[in-house]
Order: C-alpha cells, then structure tokens, then sequence
C-alpha cells in the first residue's frame, strides 16, 4: 500500500457507493481465503497423520524455534510457578485484581440444574454439567495476551472444568513470563508452547503428547479462526473470535484524541483488525481525523495500526442517531462504544454487538483487560447469532426425564400415536407396554 493513500477512509451515508463501499470494507476474507483453508487443512492431516513429530516440525518453520521434542514445547507447573513467584509487585497485583473482577462477574453466569414435579408424579428437569477437559487457546503471534489467559481459564474455573490445558505460540523461541504467571494464577493444567492450526489440531485430535480436549476455546489469527471451524464437529469450539474490531459511535463532544487512541487500541492488535467512527458531527470527524495523524506516529505499533487503519479503517458520516443505529445493527461489530451523552437511549436499541461500552469514560481498553466482562468476543459480524465467552461455553446440559407409573401410561398412550404415524412400531409398542389398563 503506498504511502499517499489516506490513513483512514471517509465514508458517507448520503454517498451513492456508500453500500457497496461498506460490503467491501466490512468483508473479511480470512475465514474463507482458499490459500489459507489449504495451508490450515494440510496442517490438520499432517498432526493427525504424524502427531508429536509435525508438531515439532511445524512449530520450528511457523514460529521459528528449535525444538527437538515435544519436550521442548512443554511448561510444567513449576515453571509456571517460577514466572509468577518473580514477577514485580505491580505486575502480580494487576493480575490478581484483573483475575478477581473477572471471577466475580462470571460467577453471576452459573447457570444451576433445574426440575419440576408434574401432578402424576413425573420429574421433568436439566442436569448442568461441567466439561471434562477444556483446550485454551492464547494468542501469541503479534503480541502476548496474558489478559486472554485468565479470560479463557478464569471461567472455565468458575464453570468447574475438571482439566484445562493451554496452547500458546512463543515466536522465536520468547517466552513472556506475564503469560506463564497468568496460566499459573488461573489454574491451568498443563501448557504447551504450540500456536496456529497445529495447536488447534493437537487439541481436537490429540497427539502422543497433547491430551484431545471436549471444546476448544479462545481467540486467535485467521489460522486459528479457520482451524478451529475446520475441527468443529470432532470438538466443541467457542465462536469465531478473529481479528479485533471496534466501531465507536461519536456524538461529537468527546475529545478527538481520545477517539484516536480507543480507534488504535484495537487497530495496533493485526493489520487484519478493524476500527470505525461513526458520527454525524461532520467537524468531529475532522478533528479525530486529525487526531489521527498527529498521534499515529507516537504509537510504538504504528505499522501494525497504520496498515489496519489504511485497509480496513474508516470515517463515517451519517444523518443522524437512527443511521448510526442502522450501521451498529448491520456491522454487528465485536466492541461497540457509545460515546454519547446517553448511552442508555442507544444501548437499548442495539441488537447486535459483541460488548457494548457506555458513555464517555468507558475506554474499551478497560474491557481488554479487568472491568470483569469477557474479551473473547465474536468478529467479523458473528455477533449476530453468538455471544460472550462465558461460564455457558464450558458447561453442558442434559436433559433429565423421570416417569411415575401414571406419567409413562399418560404420555404411552399419546408417544404411541406419533410412533405408528411415523411407522417405528418398536417405539410404540415399547411405550404400549407401559401403558396401564
Ligand atoms: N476476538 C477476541 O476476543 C480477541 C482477543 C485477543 C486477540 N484477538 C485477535 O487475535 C489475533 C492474534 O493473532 P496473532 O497473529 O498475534 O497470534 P495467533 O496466536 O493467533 O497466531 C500465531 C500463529 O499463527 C500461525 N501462522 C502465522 N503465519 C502463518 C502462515 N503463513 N501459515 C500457517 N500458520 C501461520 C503460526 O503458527 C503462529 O503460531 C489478532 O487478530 C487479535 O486481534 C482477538
Ligand atoms: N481487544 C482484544 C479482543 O479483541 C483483547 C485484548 C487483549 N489484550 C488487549 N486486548
Ligand atoms: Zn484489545
């Protein structure tokens, strides 16, 4: 990309190519590039095929380490122990008040078993279960994300997960000792130094090494993304949580700068992650343009948050609240911040958005890392139809059904009639035995 394209792109809804600009701008090819569903569904049979030893091998091309066994890609506790016990005071306070806050809110999610008793007798009811062995996957490649180990393990916890095992790329060989002490606070079973559609597939398949997991969880890179949607079926994943994204809506009263930062924080994760202004305060969006520019180059990821604002970033003007509201609903963005006087009056109109900041104050930055609300959130307009990472995601429901006499003769007699209009007899006559005269 040259360097005389703008940094961000101008929209506006009152613009002829406003729609077709906004399809181009919200399309993310990632998940459904051929070239990297090939390189992903090469990497999958390769583990299934060759275990531990692709392991190894893919791990020394992808994220360049030397590693001749699998013990090389393996932390024990002790080391996990290590890194905690020598972190600096600061360091270990932040975390625990960031693990604290996120126990306490998921803790509100529990969901409990259920029953109810029918007038004959019959029990009806829902028996919550916890997953046997969870697969945690923190994201490493463009950064280490200590705060995504307590958002996938804390809950997990909470949930009463029996095993949690964790995979984390360690590019080059370095390993950040705020990520060990992280898995270490939260409780984290076993951690293996893996990243990309490799971990994904050690998880899902297991290897000599990686014990298979139920459910796979945790953000990551279009790799990661497409990996895990590839393994769906044979485990259970989350949602897709790829690149970051987040749409901040302006009324035009908050200081620019601001804006640019919040627009960057999420901008400096990928050069694949995604930031839009929405305002309808023509002269707001100048001044955060400006904003923009003059502290781009004060960032130290300004080539990481230059290249996402220039591909995939945007300024849009639009008529008024309702039209903002209109491009919430249709960009179903993963962080959406009402930076308005009002927030409530919006917030109760928005159908789609994977968390929802309110009012000024609320940087979404605080979200990232200890408000307490999950930051594994769905991208790339998923909101629509998923949710949070949460307690929900590590648990299971069974249903549970339990007849009186009375109850299995009522419910044989009417079991009977659909079972012989769909012509399986065996399942009329075995409700008919328990029919009572
Ligand atoms: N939605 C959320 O909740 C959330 C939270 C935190 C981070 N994120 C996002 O997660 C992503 C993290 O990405 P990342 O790259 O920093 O780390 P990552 O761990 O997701 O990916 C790194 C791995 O990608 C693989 N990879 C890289 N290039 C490859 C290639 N050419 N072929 C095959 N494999 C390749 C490597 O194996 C490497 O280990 C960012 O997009 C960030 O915005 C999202
Ligand atoms: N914004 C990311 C989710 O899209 C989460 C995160 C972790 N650290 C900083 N940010
Ligand atoms: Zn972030």
């Amino acid at each position: 990309m040259s360097q005389d394209t703008p940094l961000v792109a101008r929209l506006s809804t009152r613009d002829a190519d406003f729609e077709s600009r906004l399809t181009d701008l919200l399309a993310w090819e990632g998940v459904s590039d051929h070239g990297v569903q090939q390189a992903v569904s090469e990497i999958i049979s390769q583990v299934r095929r060759e275990g531990d030893a692709a392991l190894v091998a893919l791990t020394c091309r992808l994220d360049r380490l030397e590693a001749s066994s699998m013990a090389d890609l393996t932390l024990g506790a002790d080391r996990l122990e290590a890194a905690y016990a020598a972190l600096p005071d600061d360091q270990r306070q932040a975390l625990a008040t960031a693990a604290e806050r996120i126990r306490v809110y998921h803790e509100r999610q529990k969901p409990t078993s259920w029953q109810y008793t029918e007038d004959d007798g019959t029990v009806l009811g829902q028996k919550v279960t916890p997953l046997d062995r969870a697969g945690i996957y923190v994201p490493g490649g463009k950064a280490a994300y200590p705060s995504s180990v307590l958002m996938n393990a804390v809950p997990a916890h909470v949930a009463g997960v029996r095993e949690i095992i964790m995979v984390v790329p360690t590019p080059d060989g370095v390993v950040n000792d705020l990520v060990l002490a992280a898995a270490h606070l939260a409780g984290v079973d076993k951690v293996f130094t893996l990243g990309g559609a490799q971990a994904v597939a050690a998880l899902a398949y297991g290897t000599e090494s990686v014990p298979r997991v139920d459910k796979i969880v945790g953000p990551g890179n279009i790799y990661v993304a497409t990996a895990k949607r590839a393994v769906f079926g044979q485990v259970g994943i989350d949602m897709i949580a790829g690149p970051s994204e987040i749409l901040v809506v302006s009324d035009g009263q908050t200081d620019p700068d601001w804006l640019a930062m919040d627009l960057f924080s999420q901008a400096e994760h990928d050069e694949d992650a995604q930031a839009i202004l929405v305002s309808w305060d023509v002269e707001h969006l100048a001044a955060v343009e400006a904003s923009m520019e003059r502290l781009l180059p004060t960032l130290e990821r300004e080539a990481i948050a230059g290249a996402s604002l220039r591909t995939r970033g945007a300024l849009i003007a639009c008529r008024d609240e309702g039209e903002a509201l209109e491009l919430i609903n249709r960009i179903a963005p993963e962080h959406l911040e009402l930076s308005v006087e009002h927030p409530e009056r919006l917030a109760e109109q928005v159908r789609h958005a994977g968390a929802i900041f309110m009012g000024r104050h609320t940087a979404e930055a605080l979200g990232d890392y200890c408000a307490g609300p999950n930051h594994v959130l769905p991208t790339s307009g998923t909101a629509r139809f998923s949710s949070p990472l949460g307690v929900y995601d590590f648990q299971k429901r069974s249903s549970i059904i339990h007849c009186s006499p009375q109850g299995a003769s009522t419910l044989g007699k009417t079991a009977s009639v659909l079972a012989r209009g769909e012509s399986l007899t065996a399942h009329a006559r075995s409700a008919e035995y328990r029919i009572k005269d």
